[in-house]
């Protein structure tokens, strides 16, 4: 079967919990641990967990940090054929503080490696992406690089994924070729918002809002339409890290079993997130192939 696709960032997440209510300008202690991360990466490690096909398109350092990302995407099984290791940039890199309840108070991101990944080197495994039943990329990678993959041919449905406020300045300026686009609504309003996006083509997005749920909408007849999808309970939040990534990899996982009621797609990323936000990892190695079990089918939506 064609893998789905992940393009976008591949790099080490660094995680600082803070013990105690934090103090500015003063030394905090912290509970600390690493593991592999970057968007693009996640959303393909949660797939994978789930026992699907996935594919990464990324680029990292010629570096230790490379090495031990390679390593372990090709211990998940990811297929990495087409990642780029580049001589002159350090492996990304992502600092995150979180407060004692799990809750991110500052995140620091380093994504030099990516800027190597042109259009042009876009291009070059456009052949085998083609096909595939889905992409998605992140707004890890650079506008130019993002606006030649909107334009590209393919089968499949193109779903894009939002990393941070500041990295909306890459969203493209034509998105009517986007069939979904994923963001936070910090990430949603720092675009412009609905009718910024509407103006620019988009006709899909999913928006999630952390405990206030999910709102799904579709530009119909000039207008939004908006169906909201409450938060699913959570007995505790251990770490916010990667609740966004497991929400998309539900999504496409969803829409690659067949399944093709966007709010339907968009339950199944709540159940990945959820089980993320109570997880220490950046991807949940409770996400099995058994959670698959818990799709609606297709035909009772
Ligand atoms: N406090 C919470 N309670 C319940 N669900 C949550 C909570 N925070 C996040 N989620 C779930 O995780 C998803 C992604 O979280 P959100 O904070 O909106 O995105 P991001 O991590 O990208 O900023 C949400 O849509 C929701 O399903
Ligand atoms: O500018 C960026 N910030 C953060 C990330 C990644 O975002 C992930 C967490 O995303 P979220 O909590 O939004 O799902 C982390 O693994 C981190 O590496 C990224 O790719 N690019």
């Amino acid at each position: 079967m064609n893998p789905i696709w992940c393009l976008g960032g591949a790099v080490w997440d660094r995680k600082l919990c803070l013990l105690s209510a934090p103090v500015q300008a003063s030394s905090n202690p912290v509970r600390e641990s690493s593991s592999p991360g970057g968007v693009a990466r996640n959303v393909a490690h949660n797939l994978s967990q789930l026992g699907l096909n996935a594919a990464l398109l990324s680029a990292w350092g010629d570096d230790a940090a490379g090495a031990l990302l390679r390593m372990d995407c090709l211990r998940q099984g990811l297929n990495i054929d087409a990642v780029i290791t580049v001589a002159d940039a350090a492996t990304g890199a992502y600092t995150a503080v979180l407060g004692a309840d799990g809750n991110l108070l500052l995140g620091l991101a380093q994504l030099d490696a990516l800027e190597t990944l042109t259009p042009a080197r876009l291009l070059r495994s456009q052949a085998a992406r083609a096909r595939a039943p889905l992409q998605l990329a992140d707004l890890n990678l650079r506008r130019d690089t993002l606006a030649t993959w909107l334009a590209e041919e393919r089968q499949g449905l193109a779903v894009l994924l939002a990393v941070s406020e500041p990295k909306m300045a890459s969203l493209p300026e034509d998105l009517s070729r986007l069939d979904l686009l994923i963001a936070n609504s910090g990430e949603w309003w720092a675009a412009g918002g609905n009718s910024e996006l509407a103006r620019r083509g988009l006709q899909r997005a999913l928006v999630t809002q952390g405990a206030q749920g999910v709102r799904l909408g579709e530009w119909r007849a000039g207008h939004w339409k908006w169906q909201t999808l409450p938060a699913l309970p959570l007995s505790q939040i251990r770490d916010v890290t990667g609740a966004g990534d497991a929400f998309a990899a539900g999504v496409l996982a969803a829409l690659a079993s067949g399944q093709t009621d966007w709010a339907a797609a968009a339950r199944f990323g709540q159940r990945l997130s959820q089980v993320c936000l109570q997880s220490l990892h950046s991807v949940a190695p409770e996400i099995t192939p058994a959670l698959l079990n818990e799709l609606e089918k297709p035909d009772a939506s």
